[in-house]
């Protein structure tokens, strides 16, 4: 099933084309944006949302045309947005409340779902205190319960964690995975912060420049590389010649030896060669790709 969809979308602004023909398709469950601070992410969610019109190319949400059926996407699409917007004199409860009106919900059932959603979010007695006396962690919470109110299918969360204090983060983190775990609403959740997205994510795309980098489930990601790591106390310039004789392939990596794995021999090679040279083993550790070493491959990958 397919949540949303783009094809060759393209945003200029005067100065800088913000997407440059992405072409991605997204599936249910919790998915990462991932790019540096300006690679597009606010103008593609501001796209998807039917907010601000593409220069070139497409793009659907749950099936529907965003240039042409906005306002229905956005009944049905929930909107964390970045940036602090949050009236101050306001509190919690009325701002939630009032967005759940503004969705079409009566009274009474604005009310009792504005509760529902700021007590999942973690707001409680001081969801009636006004607003501008919050923490960042607390406002943010309260942007996520206004994302939430009208029950949408899907959410866009626009950098969720940013100002947060590392349990903050933690926190907000947890929130998002029961989103999409518990809820079953699908997410959209941007960040630069590349590391945190690996804890929630089904999905991740890097998009860099407007352009995308790379799109793969998590695991891809941080599938095991055929490498090992391997550090001896000392003697590693002999375990490195000795492999090498024994035909596997072998490079130094500073203080350790990075040798690939042809086949599950080549373990029982690298236990031979190291008990033959009395030598004391330190570590053998798996390679893993993290979403950090997407950056390090050329832009054209
Ligand atoms: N309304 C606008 N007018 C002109 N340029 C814009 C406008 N909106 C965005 N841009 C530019 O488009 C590029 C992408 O911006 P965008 O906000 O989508 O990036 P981002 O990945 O969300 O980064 P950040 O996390 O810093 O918001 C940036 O170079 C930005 O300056």
């Amino acid at each position: 099933m397919t949540i949303l969809a783009t094809e060759g979308l393209t945003r200029s602004f005067p100065r800088v084309t913000a997407l440059d023909r992405l072409t991605v398709t997204v599936g249910p469950g919790v998915t990462g944006l991932v790019g540096a601070n300006g690679a597009g992410k606010s103008t593609l969610i501001k796209i998807l949302l039917g907010l601000l019109p593409p220069s070139a190319g497409s793009a659907q949400v749950l099936g529907m045309d965003v240039t042409v059926q906005g306002a229905e996407i956005r009944r049905v699409v929930g909107y964390m947005p970045e940036h602090d917007c949050l009236p101050p004199d306001l509190s919690a409860t009325e701002f939630t409340v009032h967005m759940a009106r503004m969705s079409g919900l009566p009274r009474t059932a604005a009310r009792e779902r504005a509760a529902d959603v700021l007590r999942h979010v973690g707001l409680y007695e001081e969801r009636y205190r006004p607003m501008g006396g919050y923490s960042t962690g607390m406002k943010q919470r309260v942007k996520l319960a206004q994302a939430l109110v009208h029950d949408p299918r899907l959410v866009f969360l626009d950098e969720p964690t940013n100002g947060l204090d590392p349990q903050g983060r933690d926190e907000m983190l947890a929130l998002i995975r029961r989103i999409g775990a518990e809820f079953g609403i699908s997410v959209l959740v941007t960040s630069h912060l590349l590391g945190e997205l690996e804890r929630i994510c089904d999905h991740v795309i890097v998009i860099d420049g407007g352009r995308l980098l790379r799109s793969s489930a998590i695991g891809e990601f941080t599938q095991t590389t055929q490498s090992v790591t391997v550090e001896v106390e000392e003697g590693q310039e002999l375990l490195a010649a000795r492999l090498a004789e024994l035909g596997e392939t072998v490079t130094a990596a500073g203080r350790a030896l990075l040798l690939q794995v042809r086949a599950p021999e080549t373990y029982d090679v690298l236990r031979d060669a190291v008990c033959d040279l009395d030598l004391c083993l330190v570590r053998v550790e798996q390679g893993r790709q993290r979403i950090e070493d997407v950056f390090k491959e050329p832009a054209d990958v």
